[in-house]
């Protein structure tokens, strides 16, 4: 685990019971909710937006502005990839109120480095096709763990379109890739069926083929399309001619993709812990500068948590989900039947509801997070069994019978929808204790502090700063 500037060593981590983070992979005990919540927080920029654009800046004709960008592990360690290639990346002051503003100035890019993709999706998928272009060689690797994800695609995709790769046979990291410095592009054809981001990452290097791409999708299933369709967004307000004729089938035109100043949007998915908290300890949770048009799937939560029985109110810059009395208060907390095929980044928080709920719970579509940063399918099915809970795997999902639960251990796998799942849990059981609390990091360094400010609304607010580890 990285320590990063974020992390403030003199934090006294004994002075709140539950942000015991001195040794921050040892177990967390997760806070008790103490009554109805009426907490009102901002998260930080979403991930997904942050790695886009830092991809396109790094692509583009000149030097660009991202304003309230994500800093987490995984935006750290695209920075870190794009610099190794070649990019400039400087922090410059912003008021975003989660750290610095990132000015992303674009070089030629170069070949001869080794990149660490850590855990992330973005980084394993998208940079490879900009090292493509570089001159030279360039490694990827990554987390032991990032080695069991499918990178297959990846690897076809780029001797497809003539790139030389040396991998071992097994489709995932580590490989190296032998950039010439130019790729043809073209016709291509791609199965995504694992995951999204193989579609996306083409896409967004695309418009620097010498002949743009024309892409197809052959797999059966193609999950999370609100990802691609991110990713043909922010393409097309940096000029890029990119085009979805039919399902399966897109294109990009050749040409130049234009520098831009753009403000990242806050990480949708990442409040779903805190919004779903609502429901269990009843009241209501605010997530401020929720904005009013976007193609993140955490846009999807309101109508995901009306089928638990939430409501939802919103404002010109805010989100706000009621919770009415809560599963502790004696309301009502549904279960729902739900295909997650489109946002299953959003599965795990809704796993741990479901698992707290009245009624049994059905999930589908998401056969794919298997693949995810642990298996999420075994990892949900393991620790809510191990606690007394009862939820059976699907060839597809997940299948849960709501049971009583008791405290115990809640193992993280190093994946942070893991780690904040069991947060949930923890609201409404005794003792539980989340093994490796730091892997939140990934995605929400701000984590523990975020979530203590909101189940403990009366106790002394703590600076998200104090305890953030990347
Ligand atoms: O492109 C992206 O930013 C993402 C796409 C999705 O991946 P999958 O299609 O692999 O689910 C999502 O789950 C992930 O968190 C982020
Ligand atoms: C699947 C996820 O991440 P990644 O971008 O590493 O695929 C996630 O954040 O839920």
């Amino acid at each position: 685990m990285l320590v990063s500037r974020y992390s403030k060593p003199e934090f006294n981590p004994y002075e709140n019971d539950d942000l015991v983070l001195e040794d921050p992979v040892g177990p967390w005990r997760a806070p008790r909710a103490e009554g109805p919540l009426a907490s009102s927080l901002a998260v930080p920029g979403s991930k997904s937006l942050t790695n886009r654009e830092l991809v396109l800046s790094a692509l583009a004709s000149g030097p660009s502005l991202l304003r309230s960008p994500l800093h987490s592990r995984d935006t750290a360690i695209m920075a870190d990839a794009l610099r190794e290639l070649g990019t400039i990346i400087d922090e410059v002051p912003g008021d975003g109120g989660f750290g610095p503003d990132w000015r992303v100035t674009p070089q030629e890019l170069t070949g001869g480095s080794s990149i660490d993709c850590g855990l992330a999706g973005t980084v394993m998928r998208f940079v490879p096709m900009i090292a493509a272009l570089a001159l030279g060689p360039v490694a990827f690797d990554g987390d032991p763990a990032a080695r069991k994800r499918p990178m297959r695609a990846t690897i076809d995709a780029l001797r497809a379109l003539g790139v030389d790769v040396t991998d071992d046979g097994r489709g995932t990291l580590p490989f190296s890739l032998y950039g010439t410095g130019s790729v043809e592009g073209g016709p291509i054809e791609v199965d995504a069926s694992s995951s999204s981001q193989f579609i996306s990452a083409l896409l967004l290097v695309a418009a620097r083929f010498t002949h743009g791409l024309e892409l197809r999708h052959t797999g059966s299933v193609l999950p999370s399309l609100p990802h691609i369709e991110m990713t043909m967004e922010v393409l097309s307000a940096r000029g890029v001619e990119v085009r979805h004729p039919e399902p399966g089938i897109w294109s990009v035109a050749a040409g130049a993709i234009a520098a831009r100043d753009v403000d990242i949007e806050p990480d949708l998915s990442n409040a779903a812990p805190f919004l779903a908290a609502a429901l269990v300890a009843g009241g209501t949770v605010t997530i401020d500068g929720w904005p009013a048009a976007t193609t993140q799937v955490g846009d999807r939560l309101p109508d995901l948590l009306a089928a638990f029985g939430a409501t939802t109110h919103r404002s010109a810059s805010s989100l706000t989900i009621d919770g009415g009395l809560g599963a502790l208060g004696g309301g009502t907390l549904s279960g729902a039947r739900l295909d997650l095929g489109e946002c299953g980044e959003l599965a795990p928080a809704l796993v741990a509801l479901a698992a707290l709920a009245d009624g049994p719970s059905t999930f589908t579509g998401i056969g794919h997070l298997r693949g995810h940063e642990t298996d999420r399918l075994a990892a949900l099915t393991t620790e809510l069994n191990a606690l007394g809970g009862s939820v059976t795997e699907l060839e597809d999902g997940l299948a849960i019978e709501p049971k009583p639960l008791h405290g115990g251990v809640w193992h993280s796998y190093e994946d942070h929808r893991m780690a904040t799942a069991g947060a949930i849990i923890g609201l409404a059981v005794d003792d539980i204790d989340i093994e490796d609390i730091g892997t939140t990091a990934k995605t929400l360094p701000e984590f523990p502090a975020l979530w203590h400010n909101l189940v403990h609304p009366r106790a002394a607010s703590v600076d998200p700063f104090s305890i953030g580890i990347l």
